[in-house]
């Protein structure tokens, strides 16, 4: 085999003598607010989904796998459905933290499937996530934790109205979730919603972007895509070395939420005005909000 294009080697996926690190998206927002149904449109739109798992450059993940273990009586009380998997206490935050940090590292890890239905993960079920150039990883909590918050590129909060996202949760958690009618809403009236507002709503504020009515925002869909398809034109160019994540961290820095153009690459302005541009020649309100300016592109 050609030594210059190893898959992987030691656990890091190498190509043409690079290791490759991803660009990290978080895409957070509450539940049934549309966050996989907007990830696997990004997805689609990039042509990915049709590609091996291996060969996809944009690949997506889901908190719900970095639930925690419950412990016996968690799990009886799971059942009833009166454990709180709203709280961040949910959550593996170092297994999370550690995961996230091992992809960008450019390590190709391993995370186990969740299953609703029996409230656990499944460990002897993992599945294999290539750093690829794009990672997605949405979930409820994914802006709550400062640590996690900070590793993010870009930052996505799908913003649809708590009504829909009731109507929405209610047929999914009984036909996909094996739940009742009694269950699903006494569950979201003593955990999901309180919670919504506590943990969840209030990171809205952390996002770069926020995506009003979720997948049927086809225009900040199109946004996001243009913007990931100039991000991966611009690696395919000059390599993963090169990648816009680290230009953009050299051209734009914004301590007050203003957009500053410092000494970056050319590719990565080009790719920062199109999006800019584009979201000013929409004249709609709420189809796309700038809050704090990718104040966290690149690190
Ligand atoms: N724009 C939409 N129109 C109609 N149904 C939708 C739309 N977006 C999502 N759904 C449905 O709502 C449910 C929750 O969507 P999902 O993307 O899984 O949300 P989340 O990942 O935020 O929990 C799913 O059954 C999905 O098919
Ligand atoms: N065993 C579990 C684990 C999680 N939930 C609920 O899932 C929601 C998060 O997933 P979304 O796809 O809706 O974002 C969260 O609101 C939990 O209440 C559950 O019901 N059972």
């Amino acid at each position: 085999m050609d030594s210059t294009n190893i898959p992987s080697l030691n656990n890091l996926k190498i190509e043409n003598g690079e290791i490759k690190t991803p660009f990290l998206i978080g895409v957070a927002g509450g539940t049934a607010s549309g966050k996989s149904t907007v990830c696997k449109r990004i997805m689609e739109q990039l042509g990915q989904t049709e590609m091996d798992q291996e060969q996809r450059q944009v690949v997506c993940i889901s908190q719900d796998s970095f639930y925690r273990d419950l412990t016996a009586a968690e799990e009886a009380k799971a059942k009833k459905g009166l454990f709180n998997f709203d709280h961040p206490d949910a959550f593996n935050e170092e297994l999370m933290y550690n995961t996230l940090t091992m992809l960008l590292k450019g390590k190709i890890v391993e995370i186990p499937t969740y299953d609703y239905r029996t409230n656990s993960l499944i460990h002897d079920k993992k599945q294999t996530i290539y750093p690829a150039d794009v990672v997605l990883f949405e979930g409820i909590l994914v802006f709550y934790f400062p640590q996690i918050r900070d590793l993010f590129h870009m930052k996505l909060f799908v913003d649809t109205d708590s009504d829909t996202r009731l109507a929405r949760r209610v047929p999914r958690d009984i036909k996909e979730r094996g739940r009742d009618l009694d269950q699903v809403l006494n569950q979201y009236m003593t955990f999901v919603k309180p919670a919504f507002e506590e943990f969840c709503s209030p990171t809205k504020k952390f996002a770069d972007v926020i995506i009003p009515r979720g997948a049927d925002n086809t225009v900040a869909i199109h946004l996001i895509v243009q913007h990931i398809q100039d991000f991966l034109d611009d690696r395919s160019k000059h390599g993963s070395s090169t990648s816009l994540a680290i230009k953009m961290s050299n051209c734009v820095t914004s301590e007050n939420g203003q957009l500053m153009i410092g000494g970056g690459g050319g590719d990565a302005f080009r790719a920062l005005r199109r999006f800019s541009t584009l979201c000013k020649e929409i004249s709609t309100e709420g189809n796309v909000f700038f809050e704090r300016n990718f104040r966290n592109f690149g690190h």
